[in-house]
């Protein structure tokens, strides 16, 4: 029998899970010094995280030696303690080169939730009924820019070189991780466009599920209003077949644009004309009151009056 799966290396897990890291605490108070003198290498196994739904994280260690049959022992051992302490879930982060351990936790029960560059996140649901956890990213967010120039009434646009059909649209594409709806638009605007720009408004979001470009996922795609700042054209050949500076109204009439460019035309023509406050979802930060960040609230203008309810009932 392999060191690991001896009856002293489940006693470590369980004692371990007693003593506090598993069965309840918070990270500092996991597996006390015993842990670690008396089996060194696992001792850093099956350490828990313990969430606000009472639900186990445990993030896999460098385990080089440990083979997949006593990792399975091990974690279904685990899993037990946990289960009979009332843990609703486990999540584990298995870092890919440790993927030999997928296998055996799916043996338990355990099932992908989602997975990043360089690490995957198993869950098994530990409590009553069917699984409460929710389940992770849902949409890809894609960002245009209409850029339009109010001294010209004319507005940026481009035909994709890799359809196949040839339509007018307005440059955009997917937002980075952590990127701003504006900072998307003007970024991806200039890399296909090589136009400067800056960010007005957000104009409208279309809703598409089981997007072909978006892995089968839902997709969101936002169009935004903006200001140039520079005029001269340098488009990118990998992405642009043309790319022009087009009258607004002769991209609010053409039948060779896409229905949801065609759209978002009208609603600059109409808001040129009387008004980009009639059109525009304007962007105001705000702090984020639980977590002490910050975030982009996005709605039509409200008037200082309403903003701070001096003299309204
Ligand atoms: N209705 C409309 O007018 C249109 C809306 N969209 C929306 O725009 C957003 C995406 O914008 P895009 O300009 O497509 O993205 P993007 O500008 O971020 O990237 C497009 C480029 O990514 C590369 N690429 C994308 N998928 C690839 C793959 N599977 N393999 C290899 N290379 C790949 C190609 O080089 C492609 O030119 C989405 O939200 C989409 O729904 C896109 C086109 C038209
Ligand atoms: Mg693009």
């Amino acid at each position: 029998m392999p060191p690991l799966l001896s009856g002293g290396y489940l006693r470590v897990v369980l004692a371990c899970a007693r003593r506090a890291g598993l069965s309840a605490g918070s990270r500092g108070s996991h597996g006390g010094p015993g842990c670690v003198r008396d089996n060194p290498a696992g001792s850093g196994l099956l350490r828990g995280e313990l969430d606000r739904f009472r639900g186990i994280t445990v993030r896999l260690a460098q385990l080089d030696s440990l083979d997949a049959d006593s990792f399975q022992r091990g974690l279904q051992a685990a899993v037990q303690q946990w289960r009979s302490e009332g843990r609703i879930a486990v999540w584990l982060h298995i870092p890919i080169l440790q993927s030999r351990f997928i296998a055996p936790a799916a043996a338990l029960g355990f099932r992908f939730h989602h997975a990043e560059s360089d690490s995957s996140t198993l869950a098994l649901w530990l409590g009553e009924g069917p699984s409460r956890l929710p389940g992770y990213a849902t949409h890809q967010v894609g960002v245009a820019g209409a850029v339009f120039d109010e001294n010209t009434r004319k507005i940026l646009v481009v035909q994709d070189r890799n359809k196949l059909k040839n339509m007018w649209k307005f440059p955009g594409g997917l937002s980075e991780p952590g990127e701003d709806i504006g900072d998307t638009a003007v970024r991806e605007v200039f890399e296909e466009t090589g136009i400067e720009s800056e960010f007005r408004s957000v104009l409208s979001i279309r809703q598409q599920h089981a997007h072909p470009g978006a892995f089968g996922k839902s997709d969101m795609y936002i169009i935004c209003r903006l200001r140039p700042r520079s005029l001269t054209i340098r488009f990118c050949q990998h992405e642009c077949l043309r790319c022009e500076w087009m009258a607004l109204t002769e991209l609010a009439s053409t039948e060779n644009a896409t229905p949801v460019t065609s759209r978002a035309a009208r609603l600059l023509l109409y808001g040129s004309r009387e008004g980009f406050d009639k059109i525009d979802l304007t962007a105001e930060e705000l702090p984020a009151v639980y977590t002490g960040l910050f975030y982009k609230l996005y709605h039509r203008e409200l008037p200082d009056r309403y903003k701070t309810m001096a003299g309204l009932d």
